[in-house]
């Protein structure tokens, strides 16, 4: 039993020395694909939501330096303001602004729309990227369950309430950062609130393949009007999302070397917002800069029309054709 010990301790040894060794090979690695494009975007709007941190935080800051104005929707100002400032600390003249805008509030979703509808004129990116993962259960402010309520139903109806614009402003590009988790969701249309029974991981693969859904079935009603829709899946990204879950926390901690950067896992929604090459292409999934595989239960028409359907049902919202 002592021997097998020692082998094991040993061999744990091994793996961890191997892995400080390479750890330099094991981040470029997992650092993923990168977005080349140069396209500036001088004269272009932008709205990210949940901008004040992580992912959000970094596709603004890169999109901030491309020209473009940046509009940071963050649920708590004052987190907001502390990123526009160091983002304004790396680039003197980034063009960013911070509105408030809290997706677990209808209200405040209308508030936010109806302010930015009357003071700004353009949109030609939505990246629609706040999210919230495996939280205890808890309702937004309308009494939805909140990982579906935020990842999904706010932003659909903040897409609803804009989609006005971008179509005005097109050619418009319409960004939804969801999940390889999407592969471990499905929708519970009998209890989509989750009000008869809640697995918060389940929860939060259910709101992914929602996202997923959403922009395609988005993307098919928006063709022909110049206005694109992609989903992402950024990678396994080293950030403040897995605050809610003490095992992924730990999961993280322990395989901190093979996550991506906040700023690696910016690369896809950055590529998808900015790419030449995909200013036509729409309904697609992307990971790494490229084109991803999606889930059955992600390319099924059928549910997401009846998706489609639920969500307008919550939200109390009719979609024109
Ligand atoms: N990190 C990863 O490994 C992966 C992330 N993703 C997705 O990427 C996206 C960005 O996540 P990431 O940057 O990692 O996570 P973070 O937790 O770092 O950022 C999430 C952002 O969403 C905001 N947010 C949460 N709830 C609300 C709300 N009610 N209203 C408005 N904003 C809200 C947060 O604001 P605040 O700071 O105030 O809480 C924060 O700005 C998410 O959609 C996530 O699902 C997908 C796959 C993997
Ligand atoms: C276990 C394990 C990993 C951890 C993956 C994790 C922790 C992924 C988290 C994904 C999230 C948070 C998705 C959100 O939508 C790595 C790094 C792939 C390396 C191989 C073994």
């Amino acid at each position: 039993v002592m021997m097998v010990l020692v082998l094991i301790v040993a061999g744990l040894g091994v793996v961890a020395l191997l892995m400080v060794l390479f750890a330099p090979h094991i981040r470029k690695y997992s650092a993923g694909g990168a977005c080349m494009s140069m396209t500036r975007l001088d004269g272009k709007t932008v709205l990210i939501t949940g901008a004040n941190t992580g992912i959000g935080k970094e596709t603004a800051l890169d999109l901030a330096i491309r020209g473009a104005r940046v509009i940071m929707a963050c649920r708590d100002v004052e987190k907001g303001e502390a990123a526009a400032a160091s983002i304004r600390r790396i680039y003197s003249k980034a063009n960013v602004e911070v509105r408030e805008l809290d997706l677990a509030d209808t209200s405040s979703i209308r508030a936010f729309a109806q302010r930015f509808l009357r003071e700004v004129n353009h949109l030609h990116i939505l990246i629609n990227n706040a999210g919230v993962m495996m939280c205890p259960y808890m309702k937004t402010k309308d009494g939805f369950e909140m990982q579906l309520g935020v990842n999904h139903l706010g932003h659909f109806l903040l897409t609803y309430l804009l989609i006005g614009l971008l179509k005005r402003s097109a050619p418009a590009r319409i960004v939804v950062v969801s999940s390889l988790a999407h592969n471990f969701g499905w929708i519970r249309f009998h209890d989509l609130l989750s009000q008869g029974s809640y697995n918060s991981g389940l929860a939060y693969c259910q709101s992914k393949l929602a996202n997923v859904l959403f922009a395609r079935e988005l993307a098919r009603r928006l063709k022909g009007s110049s206005v694109t829709v992609n989903s992402v899946h950024p990678g396994s990204v080293c950030s403040d999302l897995v605050r809610h879950s003490t095992i992924m926390s730990l999961l993280f901690s322990l395989f901190s070397l093979f996550l991506k950067s906040p700023r690696d896992g910016a690369q896809t929604s950055i590529y998808c917002a900015v790419a030449e090459e995909l200013h036509s292409l729409t309904g697609k999934h992307f990971s790494d800069c490229a084109p991803a595989f999606v889930a059955p239960q992600g390319r099924k028409e059928e549910t997401a029309k009846k998706l489609w359907d639920a969500s307008s049902e919550l939200l109390g919202i009719v979609w024109d054709d």
